[in-house]
Formats: C-alpha cells, structure tokens, sequence
C-alpha cells in the first residue's frame, strides 16, 4: 500500500476505491465487469452482509485490489476475533472504528497479523473511521453530545489510531488536511464524502470535489454513487479522471 508521498507516482485511476453498495453477489460482478478500468473495489457491510465473503476471492481472481469495510466496533475481545478473521482474506485495507477505543485498536492491530499469518498472506492496512462523512457538527454536538469542535474530534481519533499503531484513519475531505499536516506522510488517509461538483450530494455531509480532495492531501479517495448511480457509470468514471 503506498504511503502519501508514493502515491504521487500512482495514476489517479489507482487512488480512486468504489464501493460496491449493492444488495447481491450478481449485480456486485455485473458492476465489475462494466467498469474494468477501477483496480481498487471497497467491499462494505450491504455485500458482505447480503452475500458472505464469495465476492472477495473473486475480486483476488481478477486481480483487483480490495478495501474490506466492516467497520468494527465492539469489545476488544470481539475486535480481535472479527480482525483475526478478517485479514485471513489477504484484503488491503480494512476499517474499524476509533471511538471502538484504545484496548480494542491494540489488540486488533496484532490480531491483524496473526490472521494474516495464520493464512500465508499479508495483512491489511488496519485504518480507524475518525468520524462518519455523513456527520456534520451539528449532529457530533447535539445529537452525540460531543463537546469539542469537529475538526478536533476527527483528528484526536486520527492520532489514537496513530498512537495505537493502525496504519491510517477514514476521513472526510475537510478534515484530511489537517490530518495530513499533524500525522504526517506515512498515515493513510482515505476519503469518502467525495462528490464531483455535478452529482448528488446524497446522505454525505462533509464533501469535497474530488480534485481538492487529493489537492488536501489524500491518499486514496472512496467515490460510489456518484459513479454506480449514474445513468452511465462508464462515462461518470472516466469524466471524473478526466477532471483530475
Ligand atoms: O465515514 C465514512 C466511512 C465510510 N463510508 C463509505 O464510503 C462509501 C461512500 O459511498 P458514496 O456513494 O460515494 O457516498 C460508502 O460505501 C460508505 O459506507 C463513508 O461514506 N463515510
């Protein structure tokens, strides 16, 4: 997995991940096969939950790069369990919540590795979610009772992360700035919420285009319906690495 400052020499095509938000294993191949050109496929709860883990052999048979994104959040010992599992695929990169809190990020950190040794394969990039991209401050302050600003809150889970050795955090484009000035190069930052300036803005609440995105300091940018909803994904997909 690229740090930032190698990610300059990847083509935008590669540090573009699109989720496959669909309720079945057919229609996730279908998108697949109508969108060669994306290396980089996310494999989120909808799939996974619907499906089983089928759709992440056959990505690896297609030599596709894949972000498992089941986002753990649980007690350390189930953490640990779910990780352990989890890096038994030989996936790339796999998320888990910072608020899951500091013991469950240690430990899933090593349980990381020991599934992936367990399976003669490498370990996922282990990143933390800093803060959901469809939360704005409004809902941090009053509805989670958070008392710190938003951008202090995102990058204080950032620096748990880093802290408890996760490779990188989950963020929104507004936040990965900053998160890049204090974490440094070697963090990776990954970004949803990431909406052209000609598409929906969905459920998404802390947005950025795509070119500033990575302008900000991303690392890898998570784009979905803005390219799987569109009436021609082939063309939102190629009008977005034009724009970039
Ligand atoms: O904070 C987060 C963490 C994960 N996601 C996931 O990214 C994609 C975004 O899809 P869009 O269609 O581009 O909105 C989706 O799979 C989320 O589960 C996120 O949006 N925000």
């Amino acid at each position: 997995m690229a740090t930032y400052k190698q990610a300059f020499s990847m083509s935008v095509a590669e540090r573009i991940i699109v989720p496959l938000d669909v309720p079945t294993e057919a229609q996730a191949i279908a998108l697949v096969e109508q969108l060669p050109q994306v290396r980089f496929w996310k494999v989120g709860l909808e799939l996974f939950v619907s499906s089983g883990s089928a759709i992440l052999q056959i990505l690896k048979q297609r030599q596709k790069r894949i972000f498992l994104d089941l986002k753990f959040h649980d007690i350390p010992n189930t953490v640990a369990g779910a990780t352990r599992a989890a890096a038994g695929y030989g996936v790339d990169l796999l998320t888990i919540h910072a608020v899951a809190g500091r013991m469950a990020l240690k430990v899933a950190v090593a349980a990381a590795k020991q599934g992936a040794e367990a399976a003669a394969c490498s370990p996922p990039k282990l990143i933390a979610i800093s803060l959901l991209t469809s939360l704005n401050s409004r809902d941090l302050a009053f509805d989670l009772k958070v008392p710190i600003e938003l951008p202090e809150y995102a990058l204080q889970m950032a620096l748990l992360a880093q802290e408890t050795g996760l490779n990188g955090a989950v963020c929104s484009p507004q936040e990965v700035s900053q998160l890049r000035q204090v974490c440094g190069d070697d963090f990776l930052l990954v970004c949803p919420g990431v909406r052209p300036s000609w598409s929906e803005q969905d459920d998404q609440r802390r947005s950025m285009t795509p070119a500033d995105a990575l302008k900000a300091g991303a690392d890898y940018l998570v784009i979905g319906r803005p390219i799987t909803a569109a009436p021609d994904p082939v063309a939102a997909w190629e009008r977005i690495c034009e724009e970039l």
